[in-house]
């Protein structure tokens, strides 16, 4: 369908906001009254600059306060309208939004307000003009969807129709049977579709829309099944972004242009409406890569954790670093001159990796050349909205797989194995990134009992928190958990976890204050291990240093729970935190911070779904204080 948004939704000047939304690729936009008015340019050069960009003008919106008022105060309001549908002649313009009155003048007179639409609607007509009514959330007497329709059906004008909007809708918390009625107002009578998500809150709903909107799949209200609704009635008209949010505001408008573009492409695949690439959830973390200038701290600190450098890059200065199933490439890279030490890219298992590019693709996400040098594999990858490129890698059993089906043919192929060849079967060569690397001669440095990588958390920059959520779920396939916010000591902290099925790969991702030399986004790596207690230890004994947790902690630990004889005491020496919840429980502990990285160490119990949140305010004051 056809997409359009806003100018409310994207930051900057009119020219601005209608060059984002051209470039991101958006057919249209809605014109709001203010960013005209602030416009140096005339409606005629507006109306020729959305015609360069390749932009139509789908609404002119709002018009406030029109119906259901006294005589002399409607024989203003058509004054007024006079004048803005001239303007709409002038830019082109052929839809109005009116939004149900919030006036102490307007009666709560349904008759009266359908007259009074009638009428305006009339003149508009005389202009070649179609005028929809939305009832806002907080109308004075008009705030529900069916109601505005009533009165646009009593009205009975051709150029009179309704304008839905999901946040007004889904933010009244009605009863998903009430959206029932949507399917059957004629599809040609909705004059127009807004649509917004919004995280759930309690509050007051007007603030709430004005302030918190998101785009559709970065909140909680379920605005799949309202478009569901709206195309079963027949709607045909475009899928309009409306989003009011203080970040998007501030916000450079090209990527938030995109962002949006992104959640409309995920919205219609998710309503049955245009198929994209099926998602491939990646199976694994097949590696995490570092940069830095110098690499002895970085070095001297996975050391510690037990890995060693089994292996080099056959043309560039980056090591392998291992320990049973964790992979950590330690990048001598000029980038970090400007980061400091940072985690660059991520090396997700997947068992279609060209496939898994295809849908980044798709969802407009940035492709990065398959070849970083002549001779490395050739990867598929994309960079994440904080610029974390993501390399799509085969697993190691698709793999061996393909080599299988290679040399042997199927006959010694199970049929799970099997499935795997026949959805890889035109991708003959699978390139593996491990090729690259040539092993070294290394001490089997006693392992410390690192198993793999339990989790990474990854802070985002203030303006992208919403859209790497997205990106994640859209994009990778992930599931995202519920948001949590945790307090830090000189800010607040805000995560969202995105993992898949299984667990084998989680990303916390983050917003807020972070606990690093020139507040740079702090990234984490978990690190699993089965037996915290010796990992820690292992670590010590092996010149590591662990963040010290203050005593108040753990008195308030003996406070909830009863431990083993001893086991506190460990904690306490040790700084491991703990944590419980209804599946299992967590045991962890810091290491200190190079650059903007640090590791934790994780022993996960019994299924225990979370990341210790409950700890995190420790935590983070804890590393203030080092600092
Ligand atoms: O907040 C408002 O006033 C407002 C204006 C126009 C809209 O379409 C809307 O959904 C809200
Ligand atoms: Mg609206």
């Amino acid at each position: 369908m056809r997409t359009s948004i806003a100018t409310v939704s994207l930051s900057g000047s009119l020219t601005e906001k209608l060059t984002a939304a051209s470039r991101a690729g958006f057919d249209g936009v809605e014109i709001f009254e203010n960013d005209l008015l602030a416009s140096p340019l005339t409606p005629e050069e507006i109306r020729a600059r959305c015609a360069d960009l390749g932009l139509s003008i789908d609404l002119y919106q709002p018009m406030r306060d029109i119906e259901a008022v006294p005589p002399e105060e409607f024989a203003r309001n058509l004054r007024r309208a006079h004048h803005k549908f001239e303007l709409m002649g002038r830019l082109g313009a052929d839809t109005v939004l009116v939004c149900s009155s919030v006036s102490p003048l307007a009666r709560d007179d349904d008759a009266l307000a359908a007259a009074q639409l009638c009428q305006l609607a009339d003149l508009a007509q005389g202009f070649g003009i179609r005028v929809a009514y939305e009832a806002l959330a907080w109308g004075r007497h008009v705030n529900t969807y069916d109601h505005a329709w009533r009165i646009v059906e009593a009205a009975g004008h051709p150029a009179l129709g309704t304008c839905l909007d999901s946040f007004h809708i889904l933010a009244r918390g009605s009863d998903p049977k009430d959206l029932e009625g949507i399917a059957d107002i004629p599809g040609e009578k909705i004059f127009f579709l807004q649509l917004a998500d919004a995280p759930l809150m309690a509050m007051d709903v007007l603030q709430w829309s004005r302030h918190y909107r998101c785009f559709p799949g970065q909140g909680g209200l379920d605005v799949t099944g309202l478009l569901r609704h709206v195309i079963a009635a027949g709607y045909q008209g475009p899928l309009s972004l409306e989003i009011f949010n203080d970040v998007f505001r501030q916000a450079e408008a090209g990527p938030t242009a995109i962002d949006a573009h992104r959640s409309l492409l995920v919205l219609q695949e998710a309503a049955g409406l245009a198929p994209l690439p099926a998602p491939v959830v990646p199976t694994g973390a097949a590696f995490v890569e570092l940069v830095t200038v110098d690499a002895e701290p970085a070095s001297a600190l996975l050391g510690a954790l037990g890995f060693a450098r089994t292996a080099r890059h056959r043309s560039k200065p980056v090591d392998l670093w291992q320990q049973g199933e964790a992979r950590i490439l330690v990048n001598l890279g000029p980038a970090a001159r400007r980061h400091g030490t940072f985690l660059a890219a991520v090396g997700l298992e997947s068992p279609d990796p060209a496939g898994a590019a295809r849908r980044a693709e798709a969802l407009l996400a940035p492709v990065l050349p398959r070849r970083r040098a002549p001779e490395d594999a050739p990867l598929d990858a994309v960079a994440a909205p904080d610029g974390t490129e993501l390399f799509f890698v085969a697993t190691v059993a698709t793999v061996a797989t393909v080599a299988t089906v290679a040399t042997n043919g199927m006959n010694r192929t199970n049929r799970a194995v099997a499935e795997v060849a026949t959805g890889i079967a035109n991708q003959p060569e699978l390139p593996d990134w491990r090729a690259d690397f040539v092993d070294v001669p290394h001490h089997d440095a006693t392992p410390h009992g690192v198993t793999r990588i339990d989790h990474l958390a990854l802070t985002q920059p203030w303006h992208e928190f919403d859209e790497a959520v997205l990106f994640h779920r859209g994009v990778l396939g992930l599931h995202a958990q519920e948001c949590v916010d945790v307090a830090d000591p000189y800010g607040l902290h805000r995560s969202r976890a995105v993992s898949n099925p299984d667990g084998s790969v989680r990303i916390a991702l983050g917003v807020g204050a972070a606990p690093t030399d020139d507040g740079a986004r702090a990234q984490h790596i978990a690190l699993a291990t089965d037996d915290v207690v010796a990992t820690a230890r292992a670590f010590r004994a092996a010149g590591g240093r662990l963040l010290t947790v203050p005593a108040n902690y753990h008195d308030d630990l003996a406070a909830q729970y009863e431990f083993a004889d001893g086991e506190l005491e460990t904690y306490r020496e040790l700084g491991i935190l703990y944590d419980r919840d209804a599946h299992g429980e967590f045991r962890h502990c810091y290491t200190d911070t190079v650059g903007r990285v640090f590791f934790e160490l994780v022993q996960r119990d019994g299924g225990y779904r979370g990341y210790g949140a409950r700890n995190a305010p420790v935590r983070l004051a804890a590393q203030h204080a080092v600092r």
